[in-house]
Formats: C-alpha cells, structure tokens, sequence
C-alpha cells in the first residue's frame, strides 16, 4: 500500500518534511541535498503547529493499516486461489519507509507482491515518486525475489465513487431540506504545480473523472465546481484555489456548501486543519454553512472498494487478460525527462526483473 505517509507524532514532522523535500520527483531543486534540510528545517514549526492543533500527528498510518487488514480478509474470501494475502505499508516519507518495508518482505520471503496506491489519481509526483522509489529498492535486491504488479489508479472505481457518494449525501443531511438543493458541492484536491501539468501528468484530468463519476452516482441533484488546495512556494499552481473559492461563493450569495476531498483518503492536515480549521471557520465567518464530507478513512464501502480493485487486478494478471501494469501506466508524461520513470515503468512492465 503505496502512500505519502505523515507524521504519527509531533516529532516525526521534521523528518517527514526533510524526507519531502528530498524528493526531486515531487520537488526538483537545486543543490537538493544541501536545500532540502534547511527549507524542511524552517517550514518545521509552523507544520508542527498544524499537527498539534489536528490532535498531535497524522493518523494516516492508522487508517492504513486499518484498510490493509480488513482488506486482506476480504480478500481471503473473494480470491481464494491467491490466499492468503497480508498487507504492507510502503510511505514515501514517513515511517514505515520503503527501506524498512523492503527489509520486512524479504525476510518474511514475499515472492508475489502488488504495488497498490493508495492514491486514487495517478500523478507521477505521488504515485510516480512511490513507484520509482520501489524500482530502486527493488532493482538494488533490497526486497528479495519478487513478482511485481502495479495498481496504479482507481479514480472511477463504482466502489470508490459510491463510498465518496455516501459520505457527500451523509453532509448534506446536515442542511434544510427546503434548500438542499441549492447547496454547492465544491470538490477539494491537492493542488498541482503547473510545470507538471504542463509536462502532461494525468492527475488534474484524473481528479476531473473522479468528480463526474460522483456527479453522475448523485444524479446531479446540485450544482458543484472542482478546485484545488495547498499550493506552496511562489511558482504557478493550478487553480481556482479553495479558499477564493469560498469568499467568492459567498459573495454570489452561495451560502450553502458542501466541501469534498477527493483526492486523498483518509484525514491529514489538509482536511483537518486546512479545510476544518482554516476554510470553514473563515467561511462561517462570512455567513456562510459549510459541512465537509468525511474523509473515507474507515468507511467499510472504501475498504470493500479496495478489496475488489485487488481482487480483479489479481484475476487479470493470473489470467493473463491483463499485463504486470495497466496500459496507461506504460505511456510517459510527454514531456518527461526523468529517465528513472521510463526504467520504473520497463521494470514493472516485466514483473519486477
Ligand atoms: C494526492 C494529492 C497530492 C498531490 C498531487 C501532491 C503534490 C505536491 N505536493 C507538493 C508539496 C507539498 N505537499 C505537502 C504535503 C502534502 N501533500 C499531500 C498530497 C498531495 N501532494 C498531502 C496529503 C500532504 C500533507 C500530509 C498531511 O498529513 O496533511 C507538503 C508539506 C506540508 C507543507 O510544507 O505545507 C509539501 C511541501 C508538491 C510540490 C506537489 C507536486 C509537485
Ligand atoms: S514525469 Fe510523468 S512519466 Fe516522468
Ligand atoms: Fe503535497
């Protein structure tokens, strides 16, 4: 199970953030292994402050967890032939690293294994960055002799979309039924650099397809717009941003609204703090009523979602119906110059070898 990661405690925030800003597939800097500690060590406070006030870390390796138990159990049942199965975590930038993920594979002597994101949208600085890191590890012999196949993007999955569905219907409850109708789903993800879009990574396109599938599962039944948070640093990030979006409904007099986090699925300061403490506080503060839908977290929809993403997966690739990865995955970025992705993607394409 392929993720980010965050910090669990307060005090993992300074090695989450140097292990970040590291990673020359998220963040390209110059004099990266010089740069990266110091601009970790000062963003360290003001992101440390952000994990005290969401309750003292990032309960991301929690929910991951959670998912990869009660995932592998149903998986027992729905794929007998591949039982049993037993969940890793692998975080970019938190503990359980890959490293650490690698060594405990090997000496419990995996030889077939799944790389699953846990992203929903394949963009090549999440997903991407996860999977070229695992080509290393994997290429150095750290994991030992294992079969590889990738789940690289679930973003239209029926059970992903239904569970987010439900979480949107269980915030609009919240509002009056006399003008529910009227309440604006605004759609929430991680914003994105434009240099990356622009070199074609998938992932604003992705996010799109999630939203219209939603859209389509609810009938259509309000209006609702897709904007992006948490840009950081001075360069061109996509947009419309979240929060402009927010003082800009309310000044339409759009009042009512529904915040969605789509890209991300479980909590993390970013729906915590960000959306909770920042957006909606300031948003109330204009009048408005704003609820969030529940981040998947332990939704037993999401967790039934990501055992029948698996159990497929291993189907097709047991039956030859599918390769190691799905097509999509083997076309790069047009315009990538990153040679590690076209190796990741050759060595994944063979199964690992
Ligand atoms: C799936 C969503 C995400 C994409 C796409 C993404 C791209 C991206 N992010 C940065 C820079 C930073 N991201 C940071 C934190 C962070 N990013 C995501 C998700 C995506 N990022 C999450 C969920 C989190 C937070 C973890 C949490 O617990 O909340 C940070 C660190 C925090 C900070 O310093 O503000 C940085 C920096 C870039 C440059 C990028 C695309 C290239
Ligand atoms: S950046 Fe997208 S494939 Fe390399
Ligand atoms: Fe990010």
């Amino acid at each position: 199970m392929l993720n980010m990661g965050g910090p669990s405690t307060v005090p993992e925030t300074h090695d989450f953030l140097k292990n970040l800003f590291s990673d020359s597939d998220l963040i390209p800097l110059p004099f990266q292994s010089f740069l990266a500690p110091i601009i970790a060590r000062r963003r360290t406070p003001q992101i440390e402050q952000q994990y005290t006030d969401i309750g003292g870390g990032s309960p991301i390796l929690r929910y991951t967890n959670l998912q990869g138990e009660r995932m592998a159990a149903l998986l027992d049942e729905l794929s007998p032939a591949t039982a049993p199965h037993k969940h890793y975590v692998s975080f970019r930038y938190a503990r359980p690293l890959t490293d650490e993920t690698a060594r405990q594979m090997k000496a419990d002597g995996v030889k077939r294994a799944v790389a699953f994101t846990q992203y929903p949208q394949y963009s090549c600085s999440t997903t991407g960055s996860s999977l070229n890191e695992l080509y290393r590890r994997g290429k150095a012999g750290e994991i030992g002799d294992v079969e590889w196949s990738v789940i690289d993007r679930w973003g239209t999955h029926p059970g992903f979309v239904e569970a987010v569905a439900q979480n949107i219907e269980r915030a609009l409850a919240k509002f009056p039924e006399s003008t529910r109708s009227e309440v604006v789903l605004l759609f929430s993800a991680h914003s994105l650099p434009m240099s990356v879009v622009n070199r074609g990574d998938p992932y604003v396109l992705e996010v799109s397809a999630s939203v219209a599938s939603v859209m389509e599962r609810l009938g259509h039944r309000n209006p609702y717009r897709l904007v992006w948070q948490s840009q950081v640093g001075p360069s061109a990030w996509m947009g419309m941003q979240t929060g402009e979006a927010l003082k800009g409904l309310a000044r339409l007099g759009r009042k009512q609204v529904v915040l969605v986090p789509i890209a991300f699925t479980s909590d993390h300061i970013e729906t915590l703090y960000e959306l909770d403490l920042e957006y909606a506080k300031e948003a109330r503060e204009h009048g408005m009523e704003v609820h969030r839908a529940e981040s998947l977290n332990d939704s037993p929809v999401f967790i039934r979602a990501l055992a029948d993403i698996a159990a497929a997966h291993l189907k097709d690739v047991a039956a030859g119906r599918a390769g190691y990865a799905s097509t999509q995955m083997g076309l790069r970025c047009p315009g990538c110059t990153n040679a590690t992705c076209g190796q990741q993607k050759g060595w994944f394409a063979r199964g690992g070898r």
